[in-house]
C-alpha cells in the first residue's frame, strides 16, 4: 500500500477545515492544513467576528434610544477607538489559533496549495501527499466588471475603516450591505443603498425586510431598487455611480454584490473536478468527482446558505465520513439565518413565502410580540415573530424581527429540530422574567399537545 505524508490534508484553515482537522487529529490521524493567509479564514479575520465586535455598542445605543422619551440620552459611539480595539483583539486571533493548532498537533503549512494529482498538493514548489484531501478554500467578495470598479471597496476594507466616511453608497442590498449600512447610519452618516433586484435581503421575509427598510429610511437612508450599476467615476466632489437612469454620489462606495468561490489555481481542471463561480460540485457525501478529495464550506456549489455554522457542519461530517463513523449521505438540520441589522431579522426552517404558498401543508401564526411584552423586552414595541406549523402542530419554521433574535433563534431551532410538543415545553422550567419564557408562553398553545 502506498504511504503518504499525512492521512488528511486540508487546503484552507477556516471553519470548513479546522473543525474536521481537530476531530480527525483527536481520532489519531496525521493531519495538516495549508493556509496562504491568516489562520482561521474569513469569519475569524475578516468577517463575522470583526463585524459582531464592531456591532456591540450599536446594539446598546439602539436599545437606549427607546428610553429617550423618559429623559435618557443615547450615548455616542467612538468609532475610531472601537476600530482600534477591533484591530487589537481580532488581530491577535490568527497567531492564537496558530498556537492552538500546534497544541492539537495539527501542522499548518504556509503558502498556496495546488493539487497536482489525487493525493498530492504542491505548496510553493514543495509536494505534500495525503490519503484524503479536503478543499476548504472559501469565497471572496464579488467584483463587478465595470469601468471604475477599482473605486469600489469590499467588506474587508469597511471592517478596517479608521474613520467612517461622511457619505457611503452600498451597491447591493444584501446581508453585508445591510449590516454595514445599519452601523454607518447609526453614526449619523449619509447612507444610500442601491440594488438591481426589486427588494433588499431576498432570502428574508419581505414583511420584516420592509419594516427594516422603512426604519432605515426614517433614519435618513435612501434606497433605490432595480438599479443596474454601469460605471463609477472619481471626481473632486466624490465618487459618482452611474446606473441605467440615475446618478449617485458618495465619499465611499462599498460593493456587496455576493461572494464567489475560490476555485482558481487549485489544479481542479487537470483532475477533472467540476467547478464554477458558484463553487465545486460535490455528491451527497461531500466528495468531488475524485473520491478521496472532498470539498467543504463556502467553496462548495450548494443551495444551502454559505455560513460559518454550515461550513463547520460539513467539516465535521467529512471527518466522520473519512473515519467511517458516518457512512450516510449528509443531511442538514434546520439552518438558522440571521442578519445583524438593528434590530436583527432571523429565519429558520420553512420560510414564510413557502408556507403561504402551501396553506394545505402549513399554518402561519404572526405574533406582535413587542406590543404585548414591552415590560420585558426593553420597550422594543416593533419586535415581531412569525411561527410556521405543519398540519400536525409541529413547529417547522420561524421568522423573527427583534434585537433579541440571535438568542431566541437558537432556542427555536432546537424546538424545530427536536420536534418538541407543548408537553415537552411544559416539562421544563424556564427562567423568568425573560424573553425566552415569553416565547415559550406564546408557542405552547400553538404546538401539538403531546
Ligand atoms: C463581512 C462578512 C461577514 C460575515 N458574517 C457572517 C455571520 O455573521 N455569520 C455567518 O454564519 N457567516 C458570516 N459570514 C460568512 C462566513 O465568513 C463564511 O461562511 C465562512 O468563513 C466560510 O468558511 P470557509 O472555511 O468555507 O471559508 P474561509 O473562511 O473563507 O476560509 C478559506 C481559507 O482558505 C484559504 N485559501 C484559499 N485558497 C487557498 C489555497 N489555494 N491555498 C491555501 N489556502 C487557501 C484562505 O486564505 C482562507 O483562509 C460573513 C462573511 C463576510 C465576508
Ligand atoms: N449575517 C450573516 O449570516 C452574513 C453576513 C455577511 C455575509 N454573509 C455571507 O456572505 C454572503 C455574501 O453577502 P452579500 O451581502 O455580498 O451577498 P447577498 O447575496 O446577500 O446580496 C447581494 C446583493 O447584491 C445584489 N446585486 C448583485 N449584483 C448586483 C449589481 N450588479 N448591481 C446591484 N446589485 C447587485 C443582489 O441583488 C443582492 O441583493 C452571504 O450570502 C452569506 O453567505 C453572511
Amino acid at each position: 500500500m502506498r504511504s503518504y505524508d499525512y492521512d488528511v490534508l486540508f487546503i484552507g484553515s477556516g471553519h470548513a477545515c479546522n473543525h474536521g482537522a481537530i476531530a480527525l487529529k483527536m481520532a489519531g490521524k496525521k493531519v495538516a492544513m495549508i493556509e496562504e493567509d491568516k489562520n482561521g479564514g474569513t469569519c475569524t479575520n475578516y468577517g463575522c467576528d470583526a463585524k459582531i465586535l464592531l456591532d456591540g455598542p450599536f446594539v446598546y445605543q439602539e436599545g437606549f434610544a427607546r428610553y429617550n422619551d423618559l429623559g435618557m440620552q443615547t450615548p455616542d459611539i467612538n468609532w475610531k477607538n472601537l476600530m482600534a480595539y477591533k484591530k487589537k483583539l481580532i488581530g491577535a486571533f490568527s497567531p492564537l489559533l496558530g498556537q492552538a493548532f500546534e497544541k492539537y498537533g495539527i501542522e499548518v503549512i504556509k503558502g498556496h496549495g495546488t493539487l497536482t494529482d489525487a493525493h498530492t498538493v504542491n505548496v510553493d514548489g514543495k509536494n505534500y501527499t495525503a490519503e484524503y484531501i479536503v478543499i476548504g478554500t472559501g469565497a471572496r467578495d464579488s467584483s463587478l466588471p465595470i469601468e471604475g470598479a477599482k473605486y469600489m471597496h469590499h467588506s474587508k476594507d469597511f471592517l478596517d475603516l479608521d474613520e467612517m466616511p461622511e457619505s457611503l453608497l452600498f451597491v447591493g442590498a444584501g446581508v453585508i450591505s445591510m449590516e454595514f449600512a445599519s452601523m454607518a447610519l447609526a453614526l449619523g452618516k449619509k447612507v444610500t443603498v442601491i440594488d438591481f433586484a426589486p427588494r433588499a435581503l431576498a432570502q428574508y421575509p419581505s414583511d420584516y425586510v420592509n419594516m427594516m427598510v422603512k426604519k432605515m429610511e426614517d433614519l435618513g437612508a435612501t434606497f433605490s431598487f432595480n438599479q443596474s450599476v454601469q460605471k463609477v467615476e472619481k471626481t473632486d466632489a466624490g465618487y459618482i455611480v452611474y446606473t441605467q437612469d440615475q446618478t449617485f454620489i458618495a465619499d465611499y462606495i462599498v460593493e456587496g454584490t455576493g461572494r464567489v468561490a475560490n476555485v482558481e489555481n487549485l489544479g481542479l481542471e487537470a483532475l477533472g473536478i467540476e467547478a464554477s463561480r458558484r463553487g465545486i460540485v460535490v455528491n451527497e457525501y461531500m466528495q468531488t468527482s475524485v473520491e478521496n478529495i472532498y470539498a467543504s464550506g463556502d467553496v462548495v456549489d450548494k443551495r444551502i446558505p454559505k455560513l460559518t455554522p454550515t461550513a463547520e457542519f460539513e467539516s465535521n461530517y467529512i471527518a466522520y465520513h473519512i473515519l467511517g463513523m458516518n457512512p450516510n449521505p449528509i443531511t442538514y438540520p434546520a439552518i438558522p439565518n440571521l442578519v445583524f441589522t438593528l434590530p436583527r431579522i432571523a429565519q429558520v426552517g420553512v420560510t414564510v413565502d413557502e408556507a403561504e404558498a402551501h396553506p394545505e401543508l402549513y399554518r402561519v401564526e404572526r405574533i406582535p410580540f413587542g406590543v404585548s411584552n414591552e415590560w420585558v423586552n426593553n420597550r422594543e414595541k416593533e419586535a415581531h415573530y412569525t411561527f410556521i406549523l405543519d398540519k400536525e402542530g409541529y413547529l417547522v419554521g420561524a421568522a423573527i424581527y427583534s434585537s433579541e433574535a440571535a438568542t431566541i433563534l437558537d432556542f427555536i431551532t432546537l424546538i424545530i429540530n427536536k420536534k418538541m410538543t407543548a408537553l415537552d415545553l411544559a416539562s421544563m422550567i424556564f427562567a423568568f422574567p425573560t424573553q425566552t419564557y415569553q416565547v415559550v408562553f406564546a408557542l405552547k398553545p400553538l404546538l401539538k399537545k403531546a
